[in-house]
This record gives C-alpha cells, structure tokens and sequence, in this order.
C-alpha cells in the first residue's frame, strides 16, 4: 500500500544506481495506472522503505512513471534510466512463515470477530526472513503491483459519545474493508474505552505499550486510527513506535483510496490538493532523518527544511487550486448547457456500498464500475433514464459518503457535488440488508446537511432487499410507511416502482401551468410529455391548450405561450 503522504519536493532517490542486486523485477508488468502524483508517491515510499526489495519495487515504477510520461514534479535532471536489473535465477517461491499465534493477547474488550486476534505478550514471533516474507505479499489491485503493507488497527470509544452512534466495534470493521481497500494487510486490532483522548497520544500510555508489542510481535508497518489524529499526536506516536513504523489516520486512509481511484482529471486534482492540506500541518516526519543524519551536530536544519517545504507545498496548494478551477469552469459549462435541456435532474446518493451504481446500470445501461469496495464511484456520472410511459429523466451517480468523513474531503468534492445541489430530487439509496442501515442513513443526512442540500426533495429507497433476511417483512413495513421503496439493484425487482415513485416526486418539484401552444411548435408539445405531466389538452382553433406539471426551467421557456392562454 501507499499511502499518500505526496513528497512535494526534489526528489531524493538516488539518479545514480543503486545496488538492487538479487531483487526481483515486478512480476506484472502492465503498463502502471499512472495517476497524478504516482511519481511523487513512488518517491516517498522509497524514502520511507527500509527493506531492500520494496525499496527496488518503488525505485522500480518510479523509473517506469518517469520514462512513461514524466508528469509530476519533476526538474528534467531527474530523469535517469531504467537499470537493467537481472531477476535472479531459481527464485525460489516465497517461504511461508511460522507465526504462531497465541492467546492471552493485549486487546481489551472483544474486537471483531473476523480480524485476527492480538499478538501475543511473551512469546515472541520468529523474525520474518525478509525476502521470504516481502514476496508473498505482491499483489494486484488496479493495473499496479502494490506491497500489501502490514496494519494494525486502534479505535478509541469515548465514554458519553453520542454522535458515535455506529459503535466502536462496527467503526473498526468497516477501518477494516476501508485498509482491505486500500490494499493493506491487516494483521489485528484493538480499541479503547477513554473519558477523553490524551491529547499526547491519543490513547493511554499502557495501550501505547500494548501496541508496541503488537508492532515487534506481527511486523506491523502501518498503525492505523479510526479518527483523525492531531499533527502532536501524530508525531509523539511515530517516535514511541519508532522510525520505521508510520502512523495514519482514517482521513489519511480514505484520502489514498480516493488517490488511487481518482480516475479523471478533476478527481485527481481534488484528490491531490485534499492531500496537501492535510499534509502541510504535518511535514514534521519527513524531515527528522535529517538530524538523524547529522549525528545532533547540526540541529535545526530539519526545521527549517520544514520551513522551506511548508512555502513550496503552499505554492503548490495555489497552483492546484487554480488548475482545479479551469477544470471547474469547463464543467460547469457543460452543466449550463445540460440545463438548457429541461429534464429534471435527479441525483443517486447514500451511503458507500449501497447499490447506487448498480442501480444507475441496471436504469440505463450504463457501465459504471459497481463492486463490493469501498468508494467504487469518485466520479459522477449522468445517464437518461427512459420510462415505458416514454417519460424521462437523468439520473446522476455520486460518490458514496461514509461516517467520520474528513471534512476536507467534503470541501474538496463540493465542486463535484454541486450535482447534487443541482438536482431536483435525491435518490437515498440505503443497503437495507446491513445492520447498520438506520446509522448509515443518519451518517449520509449528517453530510447533506453539511452540503445545504436538506432542501432538496428526497425518496428513500431500501435496496438490496434481496439479500435481506426477511424481505416480506421490509416490503410490508415499506408500504405501511408509504414514503420508502423496496428495491433491489442486481435483480432488478420494484424497479418498475421505483420510477413511478420518482415520477410522483418530481410532480411535487414541478409548477402547474396553462398553455396554449400553437400547432406549429410541435416540439414543445412533445417536450412536455416526456418530462412534464399533463392532465388535460384541448384542441383549439390557434393551438394545443394544456394543463400540465413542468418543471420550473421549461415553464419560463412556456412564458409566451402562457400568456396567450390567459389572453
Ligand atoms: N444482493 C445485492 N447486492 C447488491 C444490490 N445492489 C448492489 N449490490 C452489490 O453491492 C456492491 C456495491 O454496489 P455498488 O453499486 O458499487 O455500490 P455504490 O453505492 O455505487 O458504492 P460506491 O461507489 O462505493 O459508493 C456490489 O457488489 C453490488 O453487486 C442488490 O440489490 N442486491
Ligand atoms: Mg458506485
């Protein structure tokens, strides 16, 4: 895994050779998903890697990146060649490696039941052979060779804690499929129960020691909080782990697997600035090996390397912004002009994982990447929907929301969740089948409120009622409520349903006019029956008169004809 702390600076691989003797070449060699700062990542993760066949992983795509384009930046002195490193003969397969596991472990409380348990206090594990050990954990995640990195997971429940209605346990499992991801390994986990956070290290000094143990015990490379760490807390950590051992937040998380999935230039730009602004409040790390370096003897040059940096990443930050800004411009003319269309608009949000792009294909056809991860979707995508009664309207695909989402992160999709303010009806699409549908509902209105967008009318719908255990029973609760829809995306069952129930919405959101419309504008005619409502046309001597919902937009084309009618 790679987390996307982005180096924003020279880069400091070496443009010499390095020895990579005995290393093995990525076993897949398709063309790297180059994404924006993949160069940048590929660095850091260089710096920050100790093992000798990681190291020539990261040095490897680096080169790649560089020779495949050269985006990033980067002066053009830092172009070197690919070394033609041999890989060894005979590699033998990966020795898988005795760990055993013991009871009696450092976790308090029960955690989940499906991550392993915790390390062992006495026993202690067998040192990894580190090529053995490295090798088995190459694998495939989105045309890239990643290095699943070992992670082990902290959450803290504060007592008295309401807004954390989804339970610590539950948080921790869904940090879990969040690090699977991300491509990360995760080897346990623990939480604890505090008053309040300790402001030094965010959990207490017996739990710091617990992990520690954790740490030595399983070879943990990552440590993982479920909540957003202070830049001191941050800090403090890494130094009681020790160098080797980085510690993220969820933030950090979900910001690297929006890196990875950014898929268009607008996402990626969003991705990549979110990243600087969490970044340049905790620069302090990647500097501390230059007093490391100097033995003491020149201290203070970190510092005001951290200085230097913190001045290049807020140029940068201004360059980024404004980039993102032409790219805003030209998205919103493409709205405009969307909007001079007058069908109504509706919009596909809730929860991550819910079914809203499998829904979106299962309507339209489209073929947007629906799978059972985490933020599938970063992008919107907008399809016509047809109904049999030749109605119509657009449906438009969101990214998923999901608890504790960084507020960073909302500012920086805000442009791309103008969609949804735009929209004349919002789709909450819930996963009704999981157990904790009623949170996960109140953590997406939780983010609408946060996006002004409670005034937009909304249908909720329960999908994948399928899956659910009694599914009679959902559907008889759903129509003594009479404001919900029982779905399922994958079978396509109450789809039919489903686009009555948003006809019936969108009449709500319509205005009711009057118009008479001459016989020579025909298209206006037909205009109105495939997004608006008609209740009843008379055939008059100077034209079509109608009596109908439209939408707002379509009713100011109608002025004139309007006006006719009342003369
Ligand atoms: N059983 C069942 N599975 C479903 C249904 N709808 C979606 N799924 C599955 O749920 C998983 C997530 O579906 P997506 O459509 O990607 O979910 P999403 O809301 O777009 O997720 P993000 O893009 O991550 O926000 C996929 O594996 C789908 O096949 C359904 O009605 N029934
Ligand atoms: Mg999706």
């Amino acid at each position: 895994m790679s987390l996307c702390f982005c180096s924003i600076l020279k880069p400091s691989i070496p443009t010499s050779e390095p020895d990579f003797s005995g290393c093995r070449v990525p076993t897949h060699t398709r063309k790297p998903n180059l994404q924006f700062n993949l160069q940048r990542k590929q660095i850091l993760n260089y710096n920050s890697c100790k093992k000798k066949q990681q190291r020539y992983y990261y040095y490897y795509y680096y080169l790649r990146a560089l020779q495949e384009e050269g985006i990033g930046i980067l002066s053009p002195d830092d172009t070197v060649s690919l070394p033609e490193i041999q890989p060894r003969e005979n590699q033998q397969d990966a020795v898988e490696e005795d760990v055993e596991a013991v009871v009696n472990g450092g976790v308090s409380g029960d955690v989940m039941e499906e991550l392993p348990k915790s390390p062992p206090r006495r026993i202690e594990r067998k040192k990894p052979v580190d090529k053995e050990d490295s090798d088995d954990r190459f694998t495939l995640r989105n045309g890239i060779e990643v290095f699943e990195e070992k992670a082990y997971l902290v959450g803290v429940a504060c007592k008295g804690d309401k807004e954390d209605s989804f339970g610590i346990e539950a948080s921790l499992r869904e940090l879990k499929q969040l690090a699977d991801t991300a491509g990360l390994l995760v080897v346990g986990s623990t939480y604890q129960k505090l008053s309040n956070p300790n402001p030094r290290t965010y959990i207490g000094s017996g739990k710091v020691a617990e992990i520690k143990s954790a740490i030595q015990a399983f070879g943990v490379e990552t440590v993982i909080f479920d909540d957003e760490l202070s830049p001191g807390q941050l800090r403090n950590l890494e130094k009681v782990f020790g160098g080797d051992v980085r510690v993220c937040d969820r933030t950090a998380l979900i910001l690297d697997i929006f890196n990875q999935r950014a898929a268009t230039r607008e996402a990626a730009l969003q991705v990549s600035l979110a990243q600087m602004e969490y970044q340049l409040p905790r620069l302090t790390r990647m500097w501390t090996h230059l007093e490391r370096q100097a033995g003491g003897k020149v201290k203070g040059m970190g510092e005001k390397q951290i200085e230097v940096d913190k001045r290049i990443l807020r140029t940068q930050i201004g360059v980024l912004k404004k980039e993102l800004e032409s790219v805003r411009k030209h998205r919103k003319q493409y709205r405009t002009r969307r909007v001079s269309v007058p069908v109504p608009v509706v919009s596909l949000v809730g929860y991550t994982n819910a079914g809203k792009s499998t829904l979106l294909n299962q309507l339209t056809g489209a073929e947007v990447l629906a799978e059972d991860r985490l933020f599938a979707t970063l992008d919107p995508t907008t399809r016509r929907v047809q109904m049999k009664n030749g109605k119509e309207f657009l449906l438009t695909d969101t990214v998923g929301f999901i608890q504790k989402l960084p507020t960073t992160l909302v500012a920086a999709f805000r442009a791309t969740l103008e969609e949804i303010s735009e929209s004349s009806l919002l789709v909450h699409v819930v996963d009704i089948s999981h157990p904790l549908a009623e949170q996960q509902i109140e953590a997406v209105e939780k983010v609408l409120t946060e996006l002004d967008a409670t005034s937009i009318p909304k249908l909720l719908v329960w999908n994948k009622v399928d899956k659910a255990e009694d599914p009679e029973k959902l559907t008889l609760e759903a129509e003594r409520r009479g404001d919900v829809i029982c779905i399922s995306a994958l079978t396509g069952e109450g789809l039919g349903d489903f686009c009555n129930a948003v006809q019936e919405k969108l009449k709500d959101t319509m205005v009711w006019i009057e118009a008479l419309i001459p016989f020579d504008k025909g298209e206006l005619l037909s205009t109105v029956h495939r997004v608006g409502m008609i209740e009843r046309t008379e055939y008059l001597e100077k034209g079509t008169l109608i009596r109908a919902h439209v939408p707002l937009r379509f009713a100011r084309l109608l002025t004139p004809m309007r006006q006719m009618c009342v003369s």
